[in-house]
């Protein structure tokens, strides 16, 4: 026993730690004196132990419930109220849709979310707000759309449960599907990000609209990037596809397939568009002509790509308005999905137009506009076009579109360049020289 004592205070025994462990000692024995005793103990640390760990789980599944960005009953209400179309009663074109837009926080997204809302549709907003460009960017264009009544959920398309709860909630007439990993060059640096949203995600939004009731009417942005390596000029829907000449480009023409294997087997009436790169106010920061006034503006030079044998680069720039307006339409003329409990009633549309502007502007003709409408000149430098998934030129015929949509692009480069400049002084309140400059 005095060995014990011993091993209990080794450090400094003296007799007032021994006493303290006579005294523990004793009380220990009278504790532990029964077998019955003891097993009631063992029987009490059991309890402890069992009730600490439940209590862990409960903590751990709740905490993850709370930090969720949505659920519960006031996330409902914000949800149907910003989906109710508000159109008034009578009106010419109907009562009004209930319109998902994925990608809502992002440049066309915002632009088309705008358009529906101030026309008296319902519109619900959903975005990831992720890093590829400045996200307070995207936080802003939110802050827009909630100041006109629209609610952005911060979300995932990869988020089946999420998108399941959207259409319990709201039986949405229609998804505006524009939520995309975008940029051509990026894809070399990080293919794995357009396969997450451009392949994965975009899986998962049509099984959420295969399986909803009603199935809404999809209208999605595939993008010019298709035609890839075709030279033949104007590019028409009835040109070939199949040599995409970037990760980007192969990810759209993907969707186009894969849509297309939903509205044969499941009948989702859909609609893919061919964005010809846009540009306008509250654009995307990743894009030429947009980085290109940033650098002007703060003095830094740019690279201008040139094509082989000094041929310039070229492009069939949209301005945003013009977009939107092809949006709209194709909602507005999209047939029904015919499906119900995720099989197919009928045939449903299956439509591919091109959205340009028909008249194709060089790289170094966009930089001579932009320093015409920023007044300051640029200091270029002019390399050979790297290959990294850049196309020469791109021109569209949009035939199809004005036949059928009535689309009918209004705002050539300069114009729309000018309506830019302007936002973008705005937004980021420079004036040269001025340490005012948010980028
Ligand atoms: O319409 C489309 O399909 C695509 O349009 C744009 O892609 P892109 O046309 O390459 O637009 P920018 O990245 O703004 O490039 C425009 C032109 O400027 C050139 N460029 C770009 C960047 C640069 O530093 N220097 C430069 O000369 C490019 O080679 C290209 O000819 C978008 O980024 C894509 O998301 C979209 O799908």
């Amino acid at each position: 026993m005095r060995v014990l004592e011993d091993d209990l205070f080794p450090s400094t025994p003296g007799k007032v730690k021994i006493e303290r462990a006579g005294t523990m000692n004793r009380q220990l024995h009278r504790c532990f004196a029964s077998t019955s005793t003891m097993f009631l103990w063992a029987l009490f640390l059991v309890a402890m132990t069992a009730s600490y760990l439940s209590f862990q789980s409960f903590v751990d599944t709740s905490s993850k419930y709370f930090a969720a960005s949505w659920g519960g009953l006031h996330w409902e209400r914000q949800i149907r109220a910003s989906a109710a179309p508000r159109r008034p009663p009578g009106s010419a074109d109907g009562a009004g849709m209930s319109v998902l837009v994925t990608g809502a926080a992002g440049f066309v997204g915002t632009h088309c979310s705008l358009a529906l809302r101030k026309r008296g549709d319902g519109v619900v907003g959903i975005d990831n707000f992720n890093a590829y460009y400045d996200p307070s960017l995207k936080k802003a264009r939110k802050a827009l759309l909630s100041s006109h009544g629209v609610f952005v959920i911060e979300g995932d398309i990869n988020d089946g449960r999420l998108l399941a709860k959207l259409f319990d909630v709201v039986p949405f007439t229609h998804v505006l599907h524009l939520a995309a990993q975008a940029g051509v060059r990026y894809a070399m640096e990080n293919p794995a990000s357009y396969v997450h949203s451009n392949i994965a995600g975009l899986v998962t939004l049509l099984e959420a609209c295969k399986d909803a009731d009603p199935q809404p009417a999809i209208v999605w942005a595939s993008s010019s990037s298709v035609y890839g390596l075709n030279d033949k000029v104007p590019f028409s829907e009835r040109d070939r596809t199949d040599q995409p000449a970037s990760l980007y480009a192969a990810t759209k023409k993907a969707g186009e397939e894969i849509t297309h294997t939903y509205n044969h087997i499941y009948g989702l009436s859909i609609t893919g568009l061919r964005f010809f790169t846009v540009y306008g106010p509250w654009g995307r920061p990743d894009m030429a002509y947009f980085s290109f006034t940033r650098n002007i503006l703060q003095g830094k030079p740019i690279t201008v790509y040139r094509g082989k044998d000094h041929v310039d680069l070229a492009r069939d720039f949209t301005y945003i308005d013009d977009i939107v307006k092809g949006c709209l339409g194709s909602l507005d003329t999209a047939g029904k999905s015919t499906g119900t409990g995720g099989k197919k009633r009928g045939p449903a549309a299956y439509r591919i137009f091109n959205l340009g502007n028909t008249s194709p502007v060089t790289v170094p003709n966009l930089v001579s506009i932009l320093e015409k409408h920023l007044r300051v000149k640029a200091k270029k430098n002019v390399v050979e076009m790297p290959g990294n998934g850049d196309v020469p030129f791109t021109h569209a015929n949009i035939s199809l579109a004005r036949e059928q949509l009535g689309y009918k692009p209004t705002t050539n480069l300069d114009v729309g360049l000018k309506k830019f400049v302007k936002w973008y002084l705005s937004y980021y309140g420079y004036t040269r020289g001025s340490k005012n400059f948010r980028q």
